[in-house]
């Protein structure tokens, strides 16, 4: 069982990443992560915080000259940004009068719509947002794409399968439908502003958002994670919570501000008669094959040895700059939302931190289905595994 955990706050000293139970000698390196949290700060319509912040990537234990040694893999991820909320948010007690200026150190008593501020506060019996916003947000999705590339690494490494995501839906346009990724084109996705496949849907994206950027207003989307390579077998029939997809979606709609998960093409098939809604068994070159992929490659809560497709759904960014209307706690008096700064849409860097949530999924099912303490053993297991395969 891969076990994983993230900490920290989001203008903290640095978030806290743990991935426990990987086998030994998989391939890693800083380098590696520092490529997937550059990937995570791409996309046309992320706001400025994305320019003047960096992530500072240290592994801190569980890799040995760029392998795992079969122990915790620790990862710390320090905020550039720190010396400037060392105050506001120290972690030991701080002179209340300091908190009571304006500014970044004045308390949040107008709870902002569609943020977990006001749910936070009344859960945790906070009189202010500052500690729900700090760990809601979604500054931690760079301590899961850390993680994730841990376990991608682990997934290339162990039974060749390699993870890409795309946008198949920014602000209502829509690329053109049928249309996914090879492994090989992830260079040319991220070249691409919004990372969608089809140019013209691309363009239409990005002038979408600029508008959107001129009214005030903010934008969600659909984004796709594919997966080439798996075996069949990944998860199972047997019971709800070791259904691949039911792993899938929760960890999808774990991510912040995912309202919705579709396996292949998801609830368009619910609208779709039987007899064009499944993927017919045929005989290819001598191997069973699918002429069709609806099914996103699992039937049964089972990998099907087909590409493995989900998308995520991803509301409207929460702090509109059009502030929307709160109430100041403090005082009980209607006003508009706290707004400092945010995100006109950050689909495409949703897309990102998907393709480490269904990473770290598979390589747990992987694990379980394989096993093995050093990656020599993984592969092994799996290569005897799909050799005796009966109908292949
Ligand atoms: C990559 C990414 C970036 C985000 N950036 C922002 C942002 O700049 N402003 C904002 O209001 N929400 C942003 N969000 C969404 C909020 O974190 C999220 O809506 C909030 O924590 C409430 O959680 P919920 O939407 O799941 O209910 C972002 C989410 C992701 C995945
Ligand atoms: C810092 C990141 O994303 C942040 C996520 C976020 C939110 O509310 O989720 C709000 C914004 O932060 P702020 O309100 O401080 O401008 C984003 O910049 C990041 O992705 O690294």
């Amino acid at each position: 069982m891969l076990r994983w955990l993230t900490a920290g706050e989001s203008h903290g000293p640095s978030l806290v990443a743990i991935l426990e139970g990987l086998p030994a000698h998989v391939e890693v390196t800083t380098a590696d992560i520092d490529d997937s949290l550059a990937r995570r700060r791409l996309g046309y319509g992320r706001g400025a915080r994305m320019k003047f912040e960096q992530d500072q990537v240290t592994i801190n234990g569980g890799v040995r000259h760029g392998r795992t040694q079969g122990g915790p893999v620790a990862i710390t991820i320090g905020n550039t940004e720190w010396p400037k909320w060392e105050t506001v948010m120290s972690a030991d007690p701080v002179d209340p009068g300091l908190l009571k200026e304006t500014g970044r150190n004045a308390p949040l008593t107008r709870p902002r719509p569609g943020h977990a501020d006001l749910a936070g506060m009344q859960k945790y019996d906070f009189e202010e947002a500052r500690p729900v916003l700090e760990r809601a947000s979604a500054r931690e999705t760079a301590a899961r794409v850390a993680l994730g590339r841990v376990a991608s690494n682990f997934l290339e490494q162990a039974v060749g399968a390699r993870i890409v995501s795309h946008v198949i839906e920014l602000g209502g346009v829509r690329a053109p439908a049928g249309l996914w990724p090879e492994a090989d084109d992830v260079a040319r996705l991220d070249d691409d502003p919004v990372r969608c496949l089809d140019p013209e849907a691309s363009a239409a994206m990005v002038a979408r958002i600029d508008q959107a950027h001129k009214d005030g207003d903010t934008l969600g989307g659909v984004v796709e994670v594919v997966v080439h390579g798996l075996p069949p077998g990944l998860g199972s029939h047997v019971h709800w919570d070791r259904r691949l997809d039911s792993r899938l979606a929760g960890a999808l709609m774990g991510i912040q501000a995912i309202k919705g998960v579709e396996v292949g093409d998801g609830f368009e098939l619910a609208a779709t008669p039987g007899s064009l809604a499944h993927d017919e068994i045929v005989t290819q070159d001598g191997a069973l094959r699918r002429v069709t992929d609806r099914s996103g490659g699992t039937e049964g809560g089972m990998t099907t040895g087909e590409v493995l497709r989900v998308r995520a759904a991803m509301k409207p960014i929460a702090t509109v700059p059009r502030a929307l209307r709160t109430v100041d706690v403090a005082t009980g008096e209607q006003t508009a939302a706290h707004h400092q700064r945010s995100d006109v849409c950050a689909v495409p860097a949703a897309g990102i931190v998907a393709e480490a949530m269904v990473a770290l999924v598979l390589a747990d099912a992987v694990v379980e289905k394989f096993g093995g303490d050093s990656l020599g053993e993984t592969r092994r297991n799996w290569s005897t595994y799909v050799e005796a395969l009966r109908y292949r």
